[in-house]
């Protein structure tokens, strides 16, 4: 590995690109419960600006956490207690109390200094909407509609189809949830009832973890409407398990990945003639779920339904190309809402965004560097690092699991019951860095992340702001950093109108890279060999870097020596063949 520092990487300057955090606020809990049932917390601080902050803590259902119950940081635990039963009877239960916990809810704790402008002045109960509704809205604390909710609660109220784009974290799934659960508590009840059970909401997510979190939400709304309920249907899980809770207990709602949906439609029995029913469909992140990866299973799906439905699109990013092609699934008068105004940036205000150029081989020094800084400066940090891929959010976390840092992981190689614990966890934490692919890109609304680092260029530009739409949700503050290698600049032509700076050059401590290589050393090649693997595949098909297959060869190169590598792993030659590349001289083949 070379030790000489590019120009964009002066050896003399300190990593100053952090901007100091204002001094912490101390919060003590006054004893004092609100009609809501909130824990209304006072606020001891010694600064006049922070002591008119609002802050509340929320107590949400339960008693017992989610994490207390599963034992986290031991996967065995949970395992070992009933000897006598089998290990697949086990991982089932273990399996079904993770569902339960999640539909449940866990006890969520979370801290909130309110900025409100993303809500509107308009209150929910001022809204033509069911009493039902309305106390499940009050038990979840909401009182004043976000501005999103505010300008499509009465289009979708009057049937109509509706396009809605508005910044992450303003709260569009209660925006497309109430209405739909208001439409349905309206449908006569022969569309209730009957001998085949319809369904009449669906919601479609474009990850696990949304559809779960979607799930919850609809939990809480539907708390005072008895006769109503949201089932999910998601991949990772056994289908025939989907099949039978289905089957004993059908739901108006379903809430699904289009994959698992697509399963149900063609291998289970009746399914199709439930979709009949479909009064109100939803596409959560439609732009994803419209773009190549998802449209032949959202083709498929559409095709199931009926024709005479409403249709409801949301995103915080609708591209150019989604407006020319949300009539696969809209009706031509759709309306089209946006809470970003025209000429206005698609990401916060509130959210420092910064790029930092580094050479692959210098990144995880300067990942160190960044995590270290941040951590003494806010302790309740809790920072969400993205990957290109799976493999390599992988080796990543384990790379800074070996510097001590206190880490998990979530990418789609994990089992799906742990990639529900860590993200509950995660959910539920501070002091928590959390290593994730795309899996975690979108939608996903982890309370008060601190910070979003994004290693590597990000898919698209939609990509990098749904990354970063993971901190400053609800009005708070957020940091952003995007870390690229200098022949990545490219990608910063696709966000050059989002206000994202140049972060000062970053120093790594000393010492910190004969550490890394330590750690690296220590970690099984196999994981370095899919770790290469993945980072290949996806920049070989990244716009801007894999079209100029000889420079291909050299980056990957590169990559492998971040990792350690004297030479790059060899491939099998079917994979090789399968990216294009077996014609490609200077990669390695088996
Ligand atoms: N009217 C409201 N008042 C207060 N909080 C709300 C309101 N509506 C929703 N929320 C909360 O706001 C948070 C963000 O909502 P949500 O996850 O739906 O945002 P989003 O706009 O879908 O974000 P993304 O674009 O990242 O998917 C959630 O914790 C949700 O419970």
């Amino acid at each position: 590995m070379s030790a000489v520092l590019p120009k964009a990487f002066p050896s003399n300057l300190n990593c100053s690109h952090l901007p100091a955090k204002p001094k912490k606020k101390k919060l003590v809990a006054s004893p004092q419960v609100s009609t809501k049932g909130e824990l209304v917390m006072d606020e001891r601080d010694t600064s006049k600006s922070a002591r008119s902050a609002k802050v509340k803590r929320k107590r949400v259902n339960k008693e017992s956490t989610f994490a207390n119950t599963i034992g986290y940081g031991d996967e065995n635990t949970g395992f070992r207690v009933k000897k006598k039963e089998s290990k697949a009877a086990v991982v089932e239960k273990k399996e079904k109390k993770i569902d339960e916990e999640v539909f449940n809810g866990g006890e969520e704790t979370v801290l909130q200094e309110e900025d409100e402008s993303y809500l509107s002045d308009t209150r929910f109960d001022e809204c033509p909407i069911s009493q039902s509704s309305l106390k499940g809205i009050k038990d979840a604390g909401y009182v004043k509609m976000s501005k999103v909710q505010e300008a499509t609660l009465p289009l979708i109220l009057q049937g109509k189809d509706v396009l809605a784009k508005a910044k992450t974290g303003t709260g569009k799934t209660v925006a497309f949830l109430l209405p739909a659960i208001e439409v349905l508590s309206k449908l006569p009840s022969s569309n209730l009832g009957g001998k085949v059970s319809p369904i009449n909401v669906l919601v479609l997510c474009p990850t696990r973890e949304l559809a779960i979190q979607a799930a919850t939400e609809a939990k809480k709304l539907l708390k005072y409407h008895p006769s109503v309920g949201a089932q999910v249907v998601i991949g990772g899980t056994r289908l025939t398990q989907e099949q039978r809770n289905m089957q004993a207990n059908p739901c108006q709602i379903l809430i699904a990945t289009p994959g698992r949906l697509k399963d149900h439609i063609e291998n289970t029995t009746g399914f199709q003639a439930r979709l009949k029913g479909v009064k109100v469909l939803v596409l959560d992140e439609a732009d994803r779920l419209l773009d190549m990866g998802f449209r032949r299973d959202i083709e498929r799906i559409i095709a199931a339904l009926p024709k005479e439905r409403q249709t409801l699109l949301f995103s915080a990013t609708v591209p150019k190309e989604v407006k020319q092609i949300c009539h696969v699934a809209m009706r031509k008068d759709h309306e089209f809402v946006s809470t970003v105004e025209e000429g206005t940036e698609e990401t916060h205000a509130q959210v420092r965004q910064m790029y930092l150029i580094a050479p692959l081989e210098k990144q995880l020094s300067v990942l160190h560097r960044l995590l270290t800084e941040h951590i003494s400066q806010d302790s309740d940090y809790k920072v969400i690092v993205f990957c290109t891929t799976a493999m390599v959010t992988a080796l990543v976390a384990e790379v800074l699991v070996g510097l001590k840092f206190k880490v998990r992981e979530i990418h789609s190689r994990k089992t799906q019951a742990y990639r529900t614990r860590v993200s509950q966890e995660f959910r539920q934490s501070k002091g928590l860095i959390l290593v994730s692919s795309d899996v975690s890109a979108r939608g996903v609304d982890y309370p008060d992340v601190t910070l979003v680092i994004q290693i590597g260029m990000p898919s698209d530009r939609e990509q990098y702001i749904h990354r970063l739409g993971r901190t400053g949700r609800k009005g708070k503050e957020g940091q952003g950093i995007l870390m690229l290698a200098p022949w990545e600049i490219c990608f910063l032509n696709t966000v050059k109108d989002l206000p994202i700076t140049e972060a000062a050059p970053c120093q790594p401590d000393p010492g910190c890279q004969g550490k890394i290589l330590e750690v690296l050393a220590r970690i099984d090649m196999r994981n370095k060999e899919r770790a290469y693997q993945a980072w290949l595949g996806y920049y070989n098909s990244a716009k801007g870097v894999g079209q100029d297959k000889l420079r291909l060869v050299n980056l990957a190169t590169e990559f492998s020596e971040s990792m350690g590598l004297r030479e790059p792993p060899a491939l099998q030659r079917k994979v090789l063949s399968k990216m294009g590349l077996s014609k490609v001289p200077g990669f390695r083949s088996i």
